[in-house]
């Protein structure tokens, strides 16, 4: 299209209407996975942008484990704060997408920065890594193992900070087995360590850290470190750890991928050894997690608290979605942690059987024994209620069990005392109106 044609376009496209999604208007297409399309978004308010993940629900229930893999990479960024990794603002459903507001990275992936550069200098690499260690040693601290760290899940911002996404494949917790090591061989062919290939079990920090070293070796060297068509003989070279090291690198660089692409486990370096290792120590500076309970951060650019508010009761899709007849009681959103200090705490008591609700302000504790038909005996179930506008509630499980007979006579029960008719649960993201994940689950929130 020639110059008059741009400009009859770019016409065109200020006469079309944007695409709203409650306060936010789409943007163009960032990119595309494999359950649907991540769109730019502004928020009308404020002016800030966002990155919406758009997923296609039908999709994602009919591709085997794909809810566990969306429902976990939900469940992952609730729980992360750090500035190497990319921010979950807010999750809305509809009857047929679901909708994750993430932060914004306006640089793209690592993948492309490496490719047009062909490799990056140690400086450049090092101060990437550097950022790439601080994100990923946070995740561990959490709890968290990613399991498909490659520079195609690392995005980075024009100033060069760099942010972790895609944890669709993370481990939590509760997903060690009773040998306290991970079990599910997962993650990308030419960034799996051999561990996870030998399946007989493996530390989920040692084997991303593997992956952060071949991503360390693509930066320096410009190519990956294992490689071949034949899927045996790459694997093969994995397990030998089978790599060229150029002598060209510093002594330094050449030195920290060595002990990174060790083979054994046991003999890797950790991620302690390598905050301390002489290479990585060059200029750095290492960044702390976001304070949550840091008025700055909520009120800056994270997660501004008047913002939640207002998004709270204005997240209604029901713009975008009319024809399809969703109204904004059935669209509800899990969050960040909720801001508690705007909460004024209550007492609570618990009854012997049934549950005791005290209300003080905006702020519900419920407790009590209750029983289902496949429990005859009671047992404690405790919730947290927050309420966040007129129309959302969060509520946050503190103690809980998987039988949904127990989450119906709970949630009846907060419906009943907070007027709402209609309360969803992680769940309900996926077609059903009862929370269906696991009381162990590291996210506690559920949307109402
Ligand atoms: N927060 C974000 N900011 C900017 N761009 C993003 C953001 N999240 C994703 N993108 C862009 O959208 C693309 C697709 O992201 P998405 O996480 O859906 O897909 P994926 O990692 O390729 O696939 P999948 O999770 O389906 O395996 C990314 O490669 C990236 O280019």
């Amino acid at each position: 299209m020639g110059a008059t044609g741009d400009a009859e376009g770019a016409a065109a496209g200020c006469r079309a209407r944007a695409a709203l999604l409650g306060a936010y208007e789409l943007g163009r297409t960032l990119g595309e996975g494999n359950f649907g399309k991540v769109k730019q978004a502004r928020h009308r308010a404020t002016g800030e942008h966002f990155a919406v993940k758009i997923l296609d629900r039908g999709r994602v229930l009919s591709l085997p484990g794909a809810d566990d893999q969306v429902r976990r990479e939900i469940a992952t960024l609730t729980m992360l704060a750090h500035p190497n990794v990319v921010r979950l603002h807010e999750v809305a459903a509809s009857k047929t997408k679901i909708y994750m507001v993430l932060e914004f990275v306006n640089g793209g992936e690592l993948f492309d920065r490496i490719a047009i550069k062909r490799k990056l200098s140690e400086r450049e690499g090092r101060r990437l890594f550097q950022q790439l260690i601080d994100g990923v040693s946070y995740c561990h601290e959490k709890g968290v193992y990613h399991r498909d760290l490659k520079p195609e899940n690392v995005l980075i911002d024009r100033k060069g900070k760099i942010k972790i996404s895609d944890f669709g494949l993370s481990a939590l917790p509760q997903h060690l087995g009773n040998d306290g090591l991970l079990h599910t061989t997962c993650g990308s062919p030419n960034y799996i360590a051999p561990e996870v290939l030998q399946n007989r079990g493996y530390d989920g920090s040692l084997s991303d850290i593997w992956s952060c070293g071949v991503i360390l070796y693509i930066m320096l060297v410009g190519h990956l470190p294992f490689d071949d068509r034949n899927m045996v003989v790459l694997y093969q070279k994995i397990f030998k750890g089978d790599t060229q090291i150029p002598e060209w690198l510093s002594p330094g660089a050449q030195n920290l991928l060595k002990r990174i692409l060790e083979p054994n486990p046991m003999k890797r370096i950790n991620m302690a050894e390598i905050k301390l290792h002489e290479w990585f120590q060059k200029d750095y500076i290492p960044v702390a997690p976001y304070d949550d309970d840091d008025e700055d951060v909520r009120l800056g650019a994270i997660l501004p608290i008047k913002e939640l508010i207002g998004m709270a009761s204005s997240l209604d899709l029901s713009g975008l979605f009319e024809e399809e007849g969703v109204s904004q009681r059935k669209i509800r959103f899990t969050s960040a942690h909720p801001p508690k200090d705007l909460f004024d705490k209550i007492e609570v008591s618990a009854t012997q059987s049934g549950f005791h609700v005290q209300r003080a302000h905006s702020k519900l504790k419920i407790t009590g024994n209750c029983n289902g038909p496949n429990n005859p005996t009671p047992f404690l179930v405790c919730a947290e209620v927050f309420e966040l506008g007129p129309s959302l509630h969060v509520v946050e499980l503190r103690k809980s069990h998987g039988d949904t007979a127990v989450y119906r006579q709970l949630y009846d029960r907060i419906s009943s005392d907070l007027g709402i008719d209609k309360i969803f649960g992680m769940g309900s993201l996926f077609g059903d109106n009862l929370p269906s994940f696991d009381s162990r689950a590291a996210t506690p929130l559920v949307a109402l």
